[in-house]
């Protein structure tokens, strides 16, 4: 199953709820927007690429659920969800660029019903793109791997982030694919284990060799001489800095002070052209993720907590941004990206 998909028998989301491993495996079913909002904010569905088809079903969803009786009312309707959706995470490129790419489908459209097809078309479409621009982007960063590498991610940009496939887990994927001996070191990556809990489950899924080391331990690693690349994800990229989840950027410095080549894994929808020199909103998560692991209390309850979803990595720590577009050594420009 993909990590999120649309159900056509019952006009619904359906997805993974990544909150629940990797002790429990259960597909839930989003029938409101209000439903589908909750899910992204408790990160059941996560990860960039993920967002971005989160988001375009999301414009689907609202669409067929709307009892406008007229094309503009039902554009009210969705530029209303649209807005309600982005404002659930802000720092994820892809889940606006869902979003918009899909409302632009409107524009296709000639009347009530046909607008409600083209977007759900076209949410369609940006999930069967994903995991196809996810494969290319594997087989490109692939190359960069070696027979016998140990690789350490940070997080989960695996087909878990994605609609399948992954982007970090990708090149992977495809290296192992490819017949080389790929070993993967995985930082657990608190304060919600997303390396721990998805990581570990997805490469053991697939028989992956993967060890699980706290966020703590990296620098260690490294110095030991157990690393050979670093592979991580991206949530934005924008012209001086990758975003991507807390810990990223220590690792890269780590990296850069070992001389290990540190690559980031992004589909192009993950570079952010609208503001490519300007600051990126970094998502400010409940203080209770520092404090409770699940239910269990792991701090003082009024302790007071700062908790950064995202940190932003200098390009100059960046030895390699890996696209289905091939590999891109910074500092690139926005127009060689995009053309
Ligand atoms: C392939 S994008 C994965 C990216 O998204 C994660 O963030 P979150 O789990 O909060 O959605 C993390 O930054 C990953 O690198």
């Amino acid at each position: 199953m993909r990590t999120i998909d649309w159900n056509d028998d019952s006009n619904s989301i359906v997805m993974i709820d990544q909150t629940l491993l990797p002790m429990e495996y259960k597909v839930i079913e989003c029938k409101t927007l209000a439903s589908l909002c909750e899910a992204i904010k408790s990160l059941r569905v996560r990860g960039a690429p993920a967002l971005g088809a989160a988001g375009a079903y999301g414009i689907a969803l609202a669409a067929t659920l709307s009892s406008a009786s007229d094309m503009d009312a039902l554009i009210r309707d969705l530029n209303v969800a649209a807005k309600t959706i982005k404002a659930t995470r802000p720092t994820a490129v892809n889940l606006a660029w869902g979003v918009d790419r899909t409302m632009g489908a409107i524009s296709d459209a000639y009347d009530l019903s046909g607008i409600k097809d083209v977007v759900l078309a076209e949410a369609k479409n940006i999930a069967d793109e994903d995991v196809e621009t996810n494969k290319k982007l594997g087989k490109h960063g692939a190359k960069l791997l070696e027979d016998g590498d140990t690789v350490m991610t940070h997080c989960n940009a695996g087909k878990m982030a994605c609609v399948d496939w992954g982007t970090a887990l990708g090149v992977i994927r495809s290296a192992v694919e490819a017949g080389k001996d790929i070993k993967v070191i995985a930082c657990e990556t608190r304060p919600l284990n997303q390396g721990g809990r998805i990581t570990t489950w997805e490469l053991m899924q697939d028989n992956i060799d993967v060890t699980l080391i706290s966020d703590s331990m990296s620098g260690h690693v490294m110095s030991k001489g157990m690393v050979d690349k670093v592979i991580v994800g991206a949530d934005r990229i924008t012209g001086d800095a990758v975003f991507n989840k807390i810990g990223t950027y220590t690792h890269s410095v780590l990296a850069r002070e070992h001389e290990i080549p540190f690559f980031v894994a992004a589909p192009i929808s993950t570079f952010d052209p609208n503001n490519w020199e300007d600051t990126v909103t970094i998502e400010q998560r409940d203080a209770n993720e520092l404090r409770f692991f699940k239910d269990v209390q792991i701090a003082p309850a009024d302790v007071k907590v700062y908790n950064p979803a995202f940190d932003a990595t200098p390009m100059e720590n960046v030895t390699a941004v890996i696209t289905e577009k091939g590999v891109f050594y910074p500092p690139f420009l926005l127009d060689e990206l995009l053309a």
